[in-house]
This record gives structure tokens, C-alpha cells and sequence, in this order.
């Protein structure tokens, strides 16, 4: 296997005039919006569905509507404790601020294993020529919880790894509950997306945007659909995740209590494509930091995936295999599951 050298943190680069080359991304994937001056929303621009979980009947229906039209949506009135989410966020954001290069650089991740746990900067990149994305990040492995090792997570605030934990917890029973209600709006059993995916494995990754002197010129990551059954985001108030929505990118708009999920490609192969995954990217901008907080919700390597109707659309895929594909091809604003559309 080809050693890989440990990666530049974007954090250092801080401060300078210019983006290095590397970061600078080619004519058609450049944004076309900056954050942060004030005209970041388009007004005729259509923002991604809101969705209150605590109105009973309803709820299956504006899903269906949601999950249809766009692979994504906010909810509120969710069950997670708002103080919670904030705590994360803190902390996420007091680990990369208030932490000293060398404490970071002692919980680097492996930059020779694809997956590996720890502080990091080059997660979704295929070859070295690839363009780099201008984000550091934090990966926590969460569940199940023979994964789960809080001394690998960062100590240098007692409540770190209970508010880690806790998270987990909470994100595990609210996407057990959207996976309930995304099959039953499509008329399947309850649990049956859930027991297509089987036991959870779920990333908690905390992504962090530094500044950027060449916002108009980069990306703070690259696009992608993520690759397992459902992503739960939460963001700080500075905005630049963008969805795509009929071939335009929108910009999802900062709501400080609520969650933002994203069906992942293993929903779209379950549902036979009846909803799918959602293509997502983020965007830098010139003045402030950006934080996100996202908890994927994967199956377990060896599990097969298979549509859930018949006739199916899609070939059955072992998850592993999936997952090395992507890490091998890179996401390159592909969408790697229609290499397995029939
Ligand atoms: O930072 C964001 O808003 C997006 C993060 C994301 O898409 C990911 O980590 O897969
Ligand atoms: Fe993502």
C-alpha cells in the first residue's frame, strides 16, 4: 500500500494571501455564492423543508413530500435536548480554537487508513492529485459500542467525552425514529429500512472551516452523497452547506435547534430509488470559521443491501465493497450509486 505523508491542517494555513494550488478548484465546481457579506440567500431561492416531529398526523406525508423532492430536510420538535446540541458544538469548536497545534497533532487519525478515528484533514480524497478540500475535522467512532474508545477523544475538557456520548445516544434514537417513519411513508413496515441496515455503525465527525483568503476559488469539502442510510447535521450559525436541488445549488440555511438530516445511498438502494440520496457540499468563506457536526448512520461492512421493492432497480451490494469503491474512486461529484442502478 502506498504510504501516505500526514496531511497539512488547513488551520495553518491561516493568515495567509493565498490559497495554496492545491486547493483551488477547477472552473465548473467553484462556488457561485460567498457566505458572509449579506446577500448570501438568493430571495427566490427555495430552501429545504422544515419539518416538525412533534405534529402527529402530518408528519408521514410532508416526509414523503421531503424525502421525494429533496433528500433532505430540518427537524424540529425532534426530542434532543437543544442544550445539548449546543454543548456539542462548544466543545467541537473548543478542541480546534483553544487547543494548541501539538495537543491536536496527538490525536491525528492514521493518514494511511481510509476510516481512522482522530483529528484530520483529508477524509474524502482518492488519489494525490485530487483537489483538497479546506476543512480540518474530528472523527469520533461511536457505535456500536465495541467501536467506542473515549480515551482515544480529546481530555482537555472533563465534560468532552460524557457530551460525546450522550450525543451518540440521542442521534442513534432519533434516526431509529426517522427510518421508522421514512419506511412507513412509503408504505413498508415500520422497521423495515431498519432492519435492512441492521446494527448501527455511526461516525460522529466534527468538521471545521478556517477562515478562507480565496472563498470564491475553493470548497470546503468536495460534492458527495454520504454512503450509509441517514446523516443527522448540526451547524453553527455562519452557514455554507449547500444541497442540490434540481440541478441548482441551495444554500441550507443555519437553524439554530433544529436537525438537518440527508438520506444516504444506502436509503436510496432500500427504497429502489423512490427517494434518493442527497448530493451536498460545503463552501468557505473570507471572514469567519464555520462548524459542523455530523453523525452518519452506516451498516455494518459485511452487511448486503438490497432493494426492499420488486423489481428491484439496483444490485445487491456488500457494504465493504461499496465503501471501497468510494474510497478508491473518490465522490468527484459522482453519484457512486448509480454504478449499481441495473
Ligand atoms: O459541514 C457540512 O455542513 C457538511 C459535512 C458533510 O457533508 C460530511 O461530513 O459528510
Ligand atoms: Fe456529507
Amino acid at each position: 500500500m502506498e504510504v501516505v505523508d500526514d496531511p497539512i491542517r488547513v488551520q495553518t494555513l491561516v493568515g495567509k494571501e493565498a490559497v495554496p494550488p492545491q486547493y483551488v478548484q477547477p472552473l465548473e465546481t467553484r462556488p457561485q455564492r460567498i457566505v458572509g457579506n449579506g446577500n448570501d440567500n438568493d430571495n427566490d431561492e427555495p430552501s429545504p423543508p422544515v419539518i416538525d416531529l412533534s405534529k402527529g398526523s402530518s408528519v408521514r406525508e410532508q416526509l414523503e413530500r421531503a424525502c421525494r423532492d429533496w433528500g433532505a430536510f430540518h427537524v424540529i420538535n425532534h426530542g434532543v435536548p437543544v442544550e445539548l446540541l449546543g454543548e456539542m458544538r462548544r466543545l467541537g469548536r473548543s478542541f480546534f480554537e483553544d487547543c494548541t497545534m501539538d495537543q491536536k497533532l496527538s490525536y491525528g487519525c492514521d493518514p494511511n487508513s481510509p476510516a481512522s478515528e482522530g483529528y484530520g484533514s483529508r477524509m474524502l480524497v482518492a488519489s494525490n492529485d485530487t483537489v483538497l478540500d479546506w476543512r480540518d475535522y474530528y472523527d469520533h467512532h461511536t457505535l456500536p459500542l465495541s467501536r467506542q474508545n473515549p480515551s482515544k477523544w480529546p481530555h482537555f475538557s472533563p465534560n468532552y467525552r460524557k457530551v460525546v456520548a450522550d450525543y451518540s445516544d440521542q442521534m442513534n434514537s432519533l434516526a431509529e425514529k426517522l427510518l421508522c417513519l421514512i419506511s412507513e411513508s412509503l408504505g413498508l413496515p415500520s422497521s423495515c429500512i431498519r432492519d435492512a441496515i441492521g446494527e448501527f455503525y455511526q461516525n460522529i465527525t466534527v468538521s471545521y472551516y478556517p477562515p478562507c483568503p480565496q472563498p470564491e476559488l475553493t470548497l470546503g469539502l468536495q460534492s458527495h452523497s454520504d454512503m450509509g442510510a441517514i446523516t443527522l447535521l448540526i451547524q453553527d450559525d455562519v452557514g455554507g452547506l449547500e444541497v442540490l436541488k434540481d440541478g441548482k445549488w441551495v444554500l441550507v440555511n443555519p437553524l439554530c435547534d433544529a436537525i438537518f438530516v440527508i438520506l444516504a445511498d444506502q436509503t436510496e438502494m432500500i427504497t429502489n430509488g423512490q427517494y434518493k440520496s442527497a448530493p451536498h457540499r460545503a463552501i468557505t468563506n473570507g471572514k469567519k470559521a464555520r462548524l459542523s457536526v455530523a453523525t452518519f448512520h452506516d451498516p455494518a461492512k459485511m452487511k448486503i443491501i438490497s432493494p426492499a421493492f420488486e423489481p428491484p432497480k439496483y444490485r445487491p451490494v456488500r457494504y465493504g465493497d461499496y465503501v471501497s469503491s468510494w474510497y478508491t474512486q473518490g465522490p468527484e461529484g459522482k453519484r457512486n450509486v448509480d454504478a449499481l442502478l441495473i
